[in-house]
């Protein structure tokens, strides 16, 4: 496993921002870390790369824990933060060559042109980067990210704020850059996710509320119904295992369960006759028709799927 995070907790005073996440990524794929706004993304992408410490648990890059051995790890991850903090009085390949320097990267200036040439920047590497549009700004932050050839690349929103040209043009360059190395990037966008991404995690309220392969999350979406049941009355844990023969729970919230039926089939009426058989009362029982959309939306807590 590339990354590995093992019950990672962090707080802000009061505030959860993560709650006891786990999860790992493979070797040389490209993961898309997806949540709404204030879900623990930019965070749990702190953490990774030291930037912040955890309140608890570990976390893991190639092996190495990056709180115990942060200079190693930093050697093997490559991160463009959110909103992409450039010095813009530098010109593009002096603040390469700058960072690089940081890294202390062998062979410096051959390397500052191999990154200048693999994202695109030889006509503006003599250009003052304040200068420079936000795709191109964004394709430096890029470059920053890989200049000492990192294992890991971590990236934080890495298309927002851009034109759809200039997200095309990025989401191109992070494919290709994620055939050698592993890319975990944050987004709120699931098309980008479905473009790009081989696996998803999806991340609400500091918890992971699903992880998978973008064709298993995506199939959740396209080929299924969703049916969510609202009982009058918290059930006990044994109906709760009994629910999962309708199919999979993919969000449950007190008394209400929202259940992606296998095959396509309208579960209803045998909820309906499942629950007068135990003696529970139904206060809503609603299919919806997934889209990739409203998957994300009915994990991440939002009621108008
Ligand atoms: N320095 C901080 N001090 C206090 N609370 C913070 C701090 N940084 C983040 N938080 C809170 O922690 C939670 C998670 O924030 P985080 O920035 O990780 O979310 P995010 O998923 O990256 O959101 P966005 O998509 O809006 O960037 C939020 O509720 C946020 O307000």
């Amino acid at each position: 496993m590339s990354i590995r995070v093992e019950g990672v907790t962090k707080l802000y005073g009061d505030q959860v921002a993560l709650n006891g996440v786990s999860f790992s990524i493979p070797s040389n794929q490209v993961v898309g870390f997806l949540g709404p706004n204030g879900a623990g993304k930019s965070t749990m992408m702190k953490i990774l790369t030291d930037y912040i410490p955890p309140t608890s648990g570990k976390a893991f890059v190639d092996g190495i824990d990056v709180l115990l051995n942060p200079i190693e790890a930093k050697r093997i991850i490559g991160y463009l933060p959110e909103n992409n903090p450039l010095y813009y009085d530098f010109y593009v390949k002096e603040y390469l060559e700058f960072v690089g320097s940081i890294y202390k990267v062998e062979k410096l200036k051959a390397r500052v042109a191999e990154v200048i040439d693999i994202t695109g920047i030889g006509y503006e590497q003599n250009k003052k980067i304040g200068s420079l549009s936000k795709g191109y700004k964004q394709r430096v932050g890029l470059a920053q990210a890989l200049v000492h050839n990192p294992s890991v690349l971590i990236l934080d929103e890495p298309t927002s704020g851009l034109d759809p040209n200039q997200i095309v043009e990025i989401r191109s360059l992070i494919e290709q850059i994620g055939r050698e190395k592993t890319v975990m990037l944050s987004t709120h966008i699931m098309q980008e996710v479905e473009a790009i991404c081989q696996n998803i995690i999806i991340i609400d309220k500091g918890d992971i509320v699903a992880n998978g392969s973008t064709k298993e999350i995506a199939s959740l979406a396209l080929d299924s119904k969703m049916v969510t049941v609202e009982f009058a009355e918290v059930p006990s844990a044994d109906i709760v295992d009994q629910l999962r023969m309708f199919g999979r729970i993919v969000k449950h919230e007190g008394a209400v369960f929202t259940i992606n039926s296998a095959d396509n089939v309208d579960i209803r009426p045998k909820l309906f006759n499942f629950a007068v058989a135990n003696g529970l009362s139904i206060v809503q029982l609603q299919e919806h028709e997934a889209h990739l959309e409203s998957v994300f939306r009915s994990l991440t807590g939002k009621k108008d799927m």
